[in-house]
């Protein structure tokens, strides 16, 4: 259809891809035609059903794995690329064996870069294009026991940071989306690997820390900072116009901003450990209070003012915020 906009997506067996699709695909002006693809169709009854009866009509289904060069060149006919297939890993780094952490940054990082390499020179040669790809918070922010898949998604950050530029000047758009914790089948694996993995290789403090420190914090922030794969659909469709970098959840948007904040990187570092080790069950009243806070714009002005001021540690902050 003339004027349509081609839209590939990869991962869109669940969570983000999927949603991403069906929303792209549902359009009321039916600006898109959507090919959702996924490694193995055998995995398409959750999106053909979510699909309804724009399956056929605004979106069509595609095999493709991000890890082959031959299913990438296969497939590829698009003008909108959105890089969304990924996977989490997540550990004492002592118990990871090098073929595992490679797996990662096989998919998340030269998956990604087949996919651009396949789609970029004809969006050269056209003059335009819109490559999108699904980063993390943790692309700009590391987090404890996550070490190997947020570097995979650091590495992604820089090759995009990079190659944005030459792009521009072919009227390419490079976007990057940076989502906190979402709520999909990449919790629940998250949560499974910590409960199951038998970390051969790392001492009894650092498995109990893993196991007994981690996992309840990180189920806490999944709970309470948490957003819908829905959620971040909306935020790419609705940008007036494409950004850079959108990060999709302002509640942990300070999180990722303390290391702006002090260049020695102490602060982040520090207040990560704090929040971790010492503060526990009160980590989930300061989230809370952290939520509430952020959904009035005012007082996130004045909280990222008041970081400004006093360079603190961001717990403290909300609390001597909530006093003031
Ligand atoms: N959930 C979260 O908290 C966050 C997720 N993200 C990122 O969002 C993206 C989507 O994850 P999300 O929806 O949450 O997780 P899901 O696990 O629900 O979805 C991941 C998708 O990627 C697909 N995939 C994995 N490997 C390949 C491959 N080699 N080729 C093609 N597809 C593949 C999976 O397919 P299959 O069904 O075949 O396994 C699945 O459809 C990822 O890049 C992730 O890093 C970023 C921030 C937060
Ligand atoms: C435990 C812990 C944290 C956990 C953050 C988590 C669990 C973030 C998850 C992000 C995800 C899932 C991104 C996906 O790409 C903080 C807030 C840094 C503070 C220090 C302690």
């Amino acid at each position: 259809i003339p004027g349509q906009k081609v839209v590939l997506i990869t991962g869109c067996s669940s969570g983000i891809g999927l949603r991403m699709a069906v929303m792209l695909a549902k359009d009321e002006q039916k600006r898109y035609h959507v090919i959702a693809t996924m490694r193995d169709l055998k995995r398409k009854d959750k999106l053909v059903e979510a699909a309804g009866d724009t399956y056929g009509k605004t979106l069509s289904l595609a095999v493709l794995d991000v890890c082959s060069d031959e299913s990438v060149k296969q497939c590829i006919n698009g003008i909108k690329d959105l890089n969304n297939a990924g996977i989490g890993l997540v550990g004492p780094v002592e118990s990871i064996p090098i073929e595992e952490m490679k797996k990662v940054f096989e998919t998340n990082v030269f998956g990604v870069i087949r996919m651009i390499k396949e789609v970029m020179p004809d969006m050269k040669k056209r003059k335009g294009g819109h490559i999108i790809v699904v980063s993390s918070v943790m692309g700009l922010q590391g987090v404890v026991f996550n070490d190997v898949y947020a570097a995979s998604k650091f590495a992604m950050e820089g090759f995009c940071e990079s190659l944005a530029v030459q792009l521009l000047k072919f009227n390419v758009i490079l976007s990057l989306i940076e989502p906190g914790p979402v709520h999909t089948e990449f919790e629940a694996k998250m949560i499974q690997e910590v409960k199951q993995r038998e970390c051969p290789g790392a001492d009894p403090d650092t498995v109990n820390y893993f196991k007994n420190v981690y996992l309840p914090s990180s189920i806490d922030i999944f709970e309470v900072l948490g957003q819908t794969p829905d959620d971040i659909a909306k935020v790419m469709i609705e940008a007036s116009r494409p950004r850079f970098r959108n990060l999709t959840n302002p509640m942990y948007t300070p999180i990722v901003a303390l290391k702006y904040a002090d260049e020695t990187g102490g602060l982040s570092v520090h207040a990560f450990y704090h929040m971790l080790f010492n503060l526990g069950p009160l980590m989930h009243v300061s989230m809370t209070a952290m939520k509430y806070l952020t959904y009035n714009t005012a007082s996130l002005v004045r909280l990222s003012a008041y970081y400004e001021k006093h360079k603190t540690n961001i717990v403290v902050s909300i609390y001597l915020f909530c006093y003031n």
